[in-house]
Protein backbone atom coordinates (compact mmCIF):
# COMPACT_ATOMS: atom_id res chain seq x y z
CA UNK A 1 0.00 0.00 0.00
CA UNK A 2 2.85 2.28 0.82
CA UNK A 3 4.78 1.43 -2.40
CA UNK A 4 1.30 2.49 -4.01
CA UNK A 5 0.86 5.87 -2.21
CA UNK A 6 4.24 7.09 -3.17
CA UNK A 7 4.22 5.78 -7.06
CA UNK A 8 1.29 7.79 -7.71
CA UNK A 9 2.44 10.96 -5.76
CA UNK A 10 5.66 10.64 -7.88
CA UNK A 11 4.18 12.16 -11.72
CA UNK A 12 2.16 15.01 -8.82
CA UNK A 13 6.02 15.62 -7.79
CA UNK A 14 7.53 15.77 -11.33
CA UNK A 15 5.29 18.28 -12.34
CA UNK A 16 5.68 20.49 -9.37
CA UNK A 17 9.60 20.98 -10.23
CA UNK A 18 9.58 21.52 -13.44
CA UNK A 19 7.04 23.90 -13.35
CA UNK A 20 9.12 25.62 -10.66
CA UNK A 21 12.18 25.57 -12.96
CA UNK A 22 10.48 26.05 -16.57
CA UNK A 23 10.26 29.69 -16.76
CA UNK A 24 14.42 29.57 -15.74
CA UNK A 25 16.54 29.81 -18.86
CA UNK A 26 19.71 29.33 -16.59
CA UNK A 27 20.85 25.50 -15.90
CA UNK A 28 19.16 24.44 -12.84
CA UNK A 29 21.62 23.03 -9.84
CA UNK A 30 20.23 21.14 -7.08
CA UNK A 31 20.67 21.71 -3.53
CA UNK A 32 20.73 18.82 -0.89
CA UNK A 33 20.40 20.23 2.43
CA UNK A 34 22.51 18.12 4.82
CA UNK A 35 22.16 20.70 8.30
CA UNK A 36 19.97 18.64 10.18
CA UNK A 37 21.07 15.43 9.83
CA UNK A 38 24.78 15.80 8.98
CA UNK A 39 25.23 18.78 10.39
CA UNK A 40 23.34 18.20 13.97
CA UNK A 41 24.55 14.60 14.20
CA UNK A 42 27.88 15.90 15.04
CA UNK A 43 27.22 18.60 17.67
CA UNK A 44 28.20 17.74 21.34
CA UNK A 45 24.43 18.69 23.38
CA UNK A 46 21.46 16.48 22.02
CA UNK A 47 19.25 19.10 20.42
CA UNK A 48 15.51 18.36 21.13
CA UNK A 49 13.20 16.81 18.17
CA UNK A 50 11.61 20.44 18.29
CA UNK A 51 14.20 22.01 17.74
CA UNK A 52 15.31 19.89 14.56
CA UNK A 53 12.12 20.09 13.49
CA UNK A 54 11.73 24.06 13.43
CA UNK A 55 14.89 24.06 11.51
CA UNK A 56 13.59 22.02 8.96
CA UNK A 57 10.60 23.78 9.12
CA UNK A 58 12.36 26.99 8.30
CA UNK A 59 14.46 25.57 5.68
CA UNK A 60 11.28 24.83 3.95
CA UNK A 61 9.74 28.37 4.38
CA UNK A 62 13.66 29.29 2.97
CA UNK A 63 12.46 27.69 -0.56
CA UNK A 64 14.80 24.82 -0.21
CA UNK A 65 13.29 21.62 -1.16
CA UNK A 66 15.22 18.80 -0.87
CA UNK A 67 16.35 18.72 3.23
CA UNK A 68 18.35 15.54 4.69
CA UNK A 69 16.11 15.38 8.16
CA UNK A 70 17.88 12.67 10.22
CA UNK A 71 18.82 9.38 10.33
CA UNK A 72 17.82 5.15 11.59
CA UNK A 73 20.78 4.45 12.70
CA UNK A 74 21.74 3.12 16.17
CA UNK A 75 21.81 5.50 18.86
CA UNK A 76 23.84 3.95 20.42
CA UNK A 77 26.60 4.73 18.03
CA UNK A 78 25.13 8.63 17.10
CA UNK A 79 23.06 9.37 20.17
CA UNK A 80 22.52 13.18 18.60
CA UNK A 81 20.21 11.39 15.79
CA UNK A 82 17.99 9.60 18.64
CA UNK A 83 14.74 11.17 18.18
CA UNK A 84 13.72 11.21 13.94
CA UNK A 85 10.68 9.51 13.96
CA UNK A 86 9.61 12.39 16.37
CA UNK A 87 11.12 14.61 13.96
CA UNK A 88 9.17 13.30 11.13
CA UNK A 89 6.19 13.25 12.32
CA UNK A 90 5.96 16.94 13.75
CA UNK A 91 7.67 18.81 11.41
CA UNK A 92 5.83 20.05 8.68
CA UNK A 93 6.04 18.51 5.11
CA UNK A 94 5.10 20.25 1.94
CA UNK A 95 4.26 17.88 -0.96
CA UNK A 96 6.17 17.82 -3.81
CA UNK A 97 9.75 18.42 -1.57
CA UNK A 98 11.74 15.48 -0.83
CA UNK A 99 12.70 14.90 3.17
CA UNK A 100 15.45 11.67 2.93
CA UNK A 101 17.03 9.89 5.64
CA UNK A 102 19.87 7.56 6.55
CA UNK A 103 19.54 4.21 7.08
CA UNK A 104 22.65 1.92 7.19
CA UNK A 105 20.83 -1.52 7.88
CA UNK A 106 17.78 -3.38 6.98
CA UNK A 107 17.04 -2.58 11.14
CA UNK A 108 16.90 0.74 9.84
CA UNK A 109 14.62 0.67 7.34
CA UNK A 110 12.30 -1.76 9.37
CA UNK A 111 11.98 0.87 11.59
CA UNK A 112 11.30 3.97 9.02
CA UNK A 113 8.57 1.39 7.26
CA UNK A 114 6.74 0.49 10.37
CA UNK A 115 6.32 4.50 10.56
CA UNK A 116 5.38 5.18 7.35
CA UNK A 117 2.96 2.63 7.48
CA UNK A 118 1.25 3.52 10.67
CA UNK A 119 0.30 7.16 8.34
CA UNK A 120 -2.85 7.98 6.69
CA UNK A 121 -3.02 7.37 3.52
CA UNK A 122 -4.26 11.26 2.77
CA UNK A 123 -0.82 12.86 4.59
CA UNK A 124 2.06 13.42 2.70
CA UNK A 125 4.48 10.83 3.29
CA UNK A 126 7.22 11.09 6.41
CA UNK A 127 9.74 10.38 3.47
CA UNK A 128 10.42 9.05 -0.06
CA UNK A 129 13.63 8.47 -0.12
CA UNK A 130 16.22 6.92 1.75
CA UNK A 131 20.20 7.52 1.92
CA UNK A 132 22.70 4.43 2.48
CA UNK A 133 26.49 5.43 2.65
CA UNK A 134 29.41 3.28 2.68
CA UNK A 135 33.34 4.11 2.07
CA UNK A 136 36.12 4.08 0.10
CA UNK A 137 38.84 2.62 2.44
CA UNK A 138 38.06 -0.14 5.11
CA UNK A 139 39.21 1.27 7.96
CA UNK A 140 36.34 4.37 7.52
CA UNK A 141 33.94 1.87 6.72
CA UNK A 142 34.66 0.39 10.03
CA UNK A 143 35.03 3.06 12.29
CA UNK A 144 31.76 4.34 11.12
CA UNK A 145 29.45 1.00 10.58
CA UNK A 146 31.35 -1.77 12.09
CA UNK A 147 32.05 -3.62 8.60
CA UNK A 148 34.48 -3.78 5.78
CA UNK A 149 33.04 -1.63 2.67
CA UNK A 150 32.33 -5.46 0.76
CA UNK A 151 30.64 -5.75 3.66
CA UNK A 152 28.57 -2.56 3.72
CA UNK A 153 27.94 -3.00 0.17
CA UNK A 154 26.14 -6.39 0.65
CA UNK A 155 24.27 -5.10 3.59
CA UNK A 156 23.43 -2.13 1.07
CA UNK A 157 22.53 -3.90 -1.21
CA UNK A 158 19.47 -5.93 0.60
CA UNK A 159 18.34 -2.18 2.17
CA UNK A 160 17.92 -1.10 -1.51
CA UNK A 161 16.48 -3.55 -3.27
CA UNK A 162 13.74 -3.54 0.46
CA UNK A 163 13.30 0.31 -0.29
CA UNK A 164 12.83 0.38 -3.88
CA UNK A 165 10.60 -2.34 -3.51
CA UNK A 166 8.22 -0.21 -1.01
CA UNK A 167 8.59 2.58 -3.66
CA UNK A 168 11.06 4.58 -2.09
CA UNK A 169 13.95 6.05 -3.94
CA UNK A 170 17.66 5.44 -2.42
CA UNK A 171 20.24 7.72 -2.55
CA UNK A 172 23.92 6.71 -1.77
CA UNK A 173 27.11 7.86 -0.18
CA UNK A 174 30.76 7.18 -0.46
CA UNK A 175 33.01 8.86 2.19
CA UNK A 176 36.55 9.76 2.17
CA UNK A 177 36.79 10.55 -1.48
CA UNK A 178 40.14 12.18 -1.13
CA UNK A 179 41.62 11.13 2.22
CA UNK A 180 40.78 8.86 5.16
CA UNK A 181 41.62 9.74 8.74
CA UNK A 182 42.95 6.79 9.18
CA UNK A 183 44.89 5.39 5.97
CA UNK A 184 45.76 8.25 4.27
CA UNK A 185 45.14 9.02 0.68
CA UNK A 186 42.45 7.70 -1.13
CA UNK A 187 42.98 6.03 -4.65
CA UNK A 188 40.33 7.05 -6.85
CA UNK A 189 39.99 3.83 -8.77
CA UNK A 190 38.64 2.53 -5.38
CA UNK A 191 35.96 5.46 -5.22
CA UNK A 192 34.92 4.91 -8.67
CA UNK A 193 34.54 1.29 -8.06
CA UNK A 194 32.07 1.55 -5.08
CA UNK A 195 30.18 4.29 -6.98
CA UNK A 196 29.64 1.98 -9.37
CA UNK A 197 28.51 -1.32 -6.53
CA UNK A 198 26.05 1.33 -5.28
CA UNK A 199 24.51 2.49 -8.39
CA UNK A 200 24.09 -1.16 -9.65
CA UNK A 201 22.44 -2.23 -6.64
CA UNK A 202 19.67 0.78 -7.50
CA UNK A 203 20.66 4.14 -6.23
CA UNK A 204 19.76 6.77 -8.10
CA UNK A 205 22.47 8.83 -7.23
CA UNK A 206 25.50 8.47 -5.61
CA UNK A 207 26.87 11.46 -3.32
CA UNK A 208 30.94 11.69 -3.23
CA UNK A 209 32.39 12.62 -0.04
CA UNK A 210 35.25 14.66 1.21
CA UNK A 211 34.54 13.78 4.57
CA UNK A 212 37.90 15.40 6.11
CA UNK A 213 37.40 18.52 3.76
CA UNK A 214 41.30 18.12 2.78
CA UNK A 215 40.57 18.02 -1.10
CA UNK A 216 41.12 21.01 -2.94
CA UNK A 217 40.18 21.21 -7.05
CA UNK A 218 43.16 19.60 -8.14
CA UNK A 219 42.49 16.43 -6.30
CA UNK A 220 39.08 16.69 -6.37
CA UNK A 221 39.45 17.41 -10.09
CA UNK A 222 41.56 14.25 -10.41
CA UNK A 223 39.06 11.98 -8.30
CA UNK A 224 36.09 13.14 -10.07
CA UNK A 225 37.84 12.39 -13.83
CA UNK A 226 38.80 8.99 -12.45
CA UNK A 227 34.80 8.41 -12.00
CA UNK A 228 33.58 10.08 -15.12
CA UNK A 229 36.50 8.47 -17.10
CA UNK A 230 35.34 5.09 -15.73
CA UNK A 231 31.83 5.71 -17.82
CA UNK A 232 29.99 7.23 -14.69
CA UNK A 233 27.91 9.74 -15.92
CA UNK A 234 27.68 13.17 -14.20
CA UNK A 235 24.16 13.45 -13.73
CA UNK A 236 24.02 10.39 -11.17
CA UNK A 237 26.53 12.27 -9.48
CA UNK A 238 26.81 14.93 -6.37
CA UNK A 239 29.36 16.55 -4.64
CA UNK A 240 29.42 16.33 -0.82
CA UNK A 241 32.06 18.63 0.27
CA UNK A 242 33.32 19.34 4.28
CA UNK A 243 34.70 22.79 4.54
CA UNK A 244 37.97 21.70 7.12
CA UNK A 245 40.17 23.89 4.48
CA UNK A 246 38.08 26.44 2.96
CA UNK A 247 37.88 24.67 -0.38
CA UNK A 248 33.95 23.20 -0.40
CA UNK A 249 33.10 26.35 -2.84
CA UNK A 250 36.28 26.08 -4.76
CA UNK A 251 35.84 22.10 -5.16
CA UNK A 252 31.82 22.84 -6.20
CA UNK A 253 32.98 24.86 -8.91
CA UNK A 254 35.69 22.31 -10.05
CA UNK A 255 32.95 20.06 -10.06
CA UNK A 256 30.70 22.53 -12.35
CA UNK A 257 33.02 22.55 -14.86
CA UNK A 258 33.26 18.37 -14.47
CA UNK A 259 29.28 18.39 -15.08
CA UNK A 260 28.38 17.70 -12.05
CA UNK A 261 24.72 19.61 -11.26
CA UNK A 262 23.71 18.06 -7.38
CA UNK A 263 25.32 19.45 -4.30
CA UNK A 264 25.13 18.93 -0.32
CA UNK A 265 25.50 21.82 1.96
CA UNK A 266 24.83 22.64 5.37
CA UNK A 267 23.40 25.98 6.77
CA UNK A 268 25.21 27.65 8.63
CA UNK A 269 28.13 24.88 7.59
CA UNK A 270 27.07 23.04 10.74
CA UNK A 271 28.62 19.67 11.61
CA UNK A 272 31.23 17.34 10.28
CA UNK A 273 31.58 13.56 11.06
CA UNK A 274 31.38 11.63 14.31
CA UNK A 275 34.42 9.01 12.65
CA UNK A 276 36.57 11.77 11.48
CA UNK A 277 38.66 13.48 14.05
CA UNK A 278 38.95 17.36 13.39
CA UNK A 279 36.76 17.89 10.40
CA UNK A 280 34.38 20.29 10.12
CA UNK A 281 31.00 20.65 8.47
CA UNK A 282 30.09 20.81 5.11
CA UNK A 283 30.01 23.81 3.49
CA UNK A 284 28.00 26.37 4.05
CA UNK A 285 24.20 26.53 2.07
CA UNK A 286 24.65 30.57 2.13
CA UNK A 287 28.43 30.04 0.84
CA UNK A 288 27.06 28.07 -2.42
CA UNK A 289 24.38 29.81 -2.67
CA UNK A 290 26.22 33.05 -3.36
CA UNK A 291 29.19 31.73 -4.97
CA UNK A 292 26.65 30.69 -8.01
CA UNK A 293 25.00 33.93 -7.75
CA UNK A 294 24.31 35.82 -11.21
CA UNK A 295 25.93 32.90 -12.80
CA UNK A 296 24.41 30.98 -15.54
CA UNK A 297 23.18 28.22 -12.28
CA UNK A 298 20.05 28.64 -11.16
CA UNK A 299 19.46 27.17 -7.28
CA UNK A 300 16.66 26.73 -5.03
CA UNK A 301 16.14 29.24 -2.11
CA UNK A 302 16.18 32.49 -0.95
CA UNK A 303 19.49 33.54 0.03
CA UNK A 304 18.70 35.99 2.58
CA UNK A 305 16.32 33.92 4.10
CA UNK A 306 18.66 30.89 4.90
CA UNK A 307 21.10 33.25 6.35
CA UNK A 308 18.82 33.87 8.64
CA UNK A 309 18.22 30.33 9.20
CA UNK A 310 21.72 30.40 9.72
CA UNK A 311 21.99 33.12 12.73
CA UNK A 312 19.12 31.30 14.00
CA UNK A 313 20.37 27.85 14.39
CA UNK A 314 24.01 28.50 15.27
CA UNK A 315 22.43 31.09 18.27
CA UNK A 316 20.36 28.21 19.34
CA UNK A 317 23.02 25.97 19.00
CA UNK A 318 25.58 28.58 20.93
CA UNK A 319 27.88 28.06 18.11
CA UNK A 320 29.62 30.23 15.66
CA UNK A 321 28.21 30.81 12.65
CA UNK A 322 30.42 28.84 9.64
CA UNK A 323 29.03 30.21 6.79
CA UNK A 324 31.63 33.68 5.89
CA UNK A 325 28.99 34.76 3.28
CA UNK A 326 25.66 34.14 6.66
CA UNK A 327 28.07 36.08 9.20
CA UNK A 328 28.55 38.99 6.24
CA UNK A 329 24.76 38.98 6.08
CA UNK A 330 24.41 38.87 9.27
CA UNK A 331 26.55 42.19 9.90
CA UNK A 332 24.36 43.61 7.19
CA UNK A 333 21.34 43.19 8.80
CA UNK A 334 22.27 44.66 12.01
CA UNK A 335 23.60 47.94 10.24
CA UNK A 336 20.31 48.22 8.45
CA UNK A 337 18.54 47.55 11.89
CA UNK A 338 20.43 50.53 13.19
CA UNK A 339 19.92 53.00 10.21
CA UNK A 340 16.59 52.78 10.11
CA UNK A 341 16.46 53.09 14.00
CA UNK A 342 18.86 56.40 13.36
CA UNK A 343 16.25 57.56 10.91
CA UNK A 344 13.22 57.03 13.53
CA UNK A 345 15.15 58.59 16.42
CA UNK A 346 15.55 61.65 14.55
CA UNK A 347 19.67 60.29 13.97
CA UNK A 348 21.04 62.19 16.93
CA UNK A 349 24.90 61.50 17.76
CA UNK A 350 23.85 60.57 21.58
CA UNK A 351 21.20 57.73 19.99
CA UNK A 352 23.60 56.22 17.56
CA UNK A 353 26.04 55.81 19.93
CA UNK A 354 23.75 54.65 22.72
CA UNK A 355 23.36 52.13 20.31
CA UNK A 356 27.09 51.18 19.33
C1 LIG B 1 25.47 0.22 11.32
C2 LIG B 1 25.49 0.03 12.81
C3 LIG B 1 24.08 -0.11 13.37
C4 LIG B 1 26.26 -1.26 13.09
O1 LIG B 1 26.60 -1.34 14.47
P1 LIG B 1 26.77 -2.74 15.21
O2 LIG B 1 27.10 -2.44 16.65
O3 LIG B 1 27.72 -3.59 14.43
O4 LIG B 1 25.30 -3.30 15.01
P2 LIG B 1 24.53 -4.49 15.62
O5 LIG B 1 23.68 -5.03 14.53
O6 LIG B 1 25.46 -5.43 16.36
O7 LIG B 1 23.58 -3.77 16.69
C5 LIG B 1 24.08 -3.15 17.86
C6 LIG B 1 22.90 -2.52 18.60
O8 LIG B 1 22.36 -1.45 17.85
C7 LIG B 1 20.99 -1.73 17.50
N1 LIG B 1 20.79 -1.28 16.13
C8 LIG B 1 21.37 -1.76 15.02
N2 LIG B 1 20.95 -1.09 13.96
C9 LIG B 1 20.09 -0.15 14.40
C10 LIG B 1 19.34 0.86 13.76
N3 LIG B 1 19.40 1.05 12.44
N4 LIG B 1 18.56 1.66 14.52
C11 LIG B 1 18.49 1.49 15.84
N5 LIG B 1 19.19 0.55 16.53
C12 LIG B 1 19.99 -0.26 15.78
C13 LIG B 1 20.85 -3.23 17.65
O9 LIG B 1 19.52 -3.57 17.90
C14 LIG B 1 21.76 -3.49 18.84
O10 LIG B 1 21.09 -3.07 20.02
P3 LIG B 1 21.31 -3.88 21.41
O11 LIG B 1 20.91 -5.30 21.10
O12 LIG B 1 22.77 -3.74 21.73
O13 LIG B 1 20.41 -3.17 22.35
C15 LIG B 1 26.19 1.19 13.54
O14 LIG B 1 27.53 1.16 13.20
C16 LIG B 1 25.62 2.53 13.15
O15 LIG B 1 24.49 2.86 13.47
N6 LIG B 1 26.45 3.35 12.50
C17 LIG B 1 26.00 4.67 12.00
C18 LIG B 1 27.12 5.65 12.10
C19 LIG B 1 26.65 6.98 11.58
O16 LIG B 1 25.49 7.33 11.64
N7 LIG B 1 27.61 7.77 11.08
C20 LIG B 1 27.35 9.06 10.57
C21 LIG B 1 26.62 9.03 9.26
S1 LIG B 1 27.67 8.75 7.88
C22 LIG B 1 28.32 10.30 7.52
O17 LIG B 1 28.12 11.22 8.24
C23 LIG B 1 29.09 10.49 6.25
C24 LIG B 1 28.25 11.21 5.18
C25 LIG B 1 27.06 10.36 4.75
O18 LIG B 1 27.72 12.45 5.67
C26 LIG B 1 29.13 11.51 3.96
C27 LIG B 1 30.48 12.09 4.31
O19 LIG B 1 30.58 13.22 4.77
O20 LIG B 1 31.44 11.35 4.11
Amino acid sequence: MLARRLLQTRPAIAAIRSRAYATDARERVRIVEVGPRDGLQNESAVIPPAVKAELINRLTEAGLDIIESGSFVSPKWVPQMAGTAEVLKTMQRRKGLHYPVLVPNLKGLEILLDLLSEQPASEVPYTDEIAVFTAATDAFSKANTNCTVAESLQRLEAVTKRATKEGLRVRGYVSVVIDCPYSGKVDPVKVKEVTQALLDMGCYEVSLGDTVGTGNPTTVGKMLRTVLDGGIPASVLAGHYHDTYGMGVSNILTSLEHGIRTFDSSVGGLGGCPYSPGATGNVATEDVLYALRGSRYATPGDLNAIAEVGTWISKALNRTNSSRVGKALEARRAREQLERERERDGGSAENISAKL
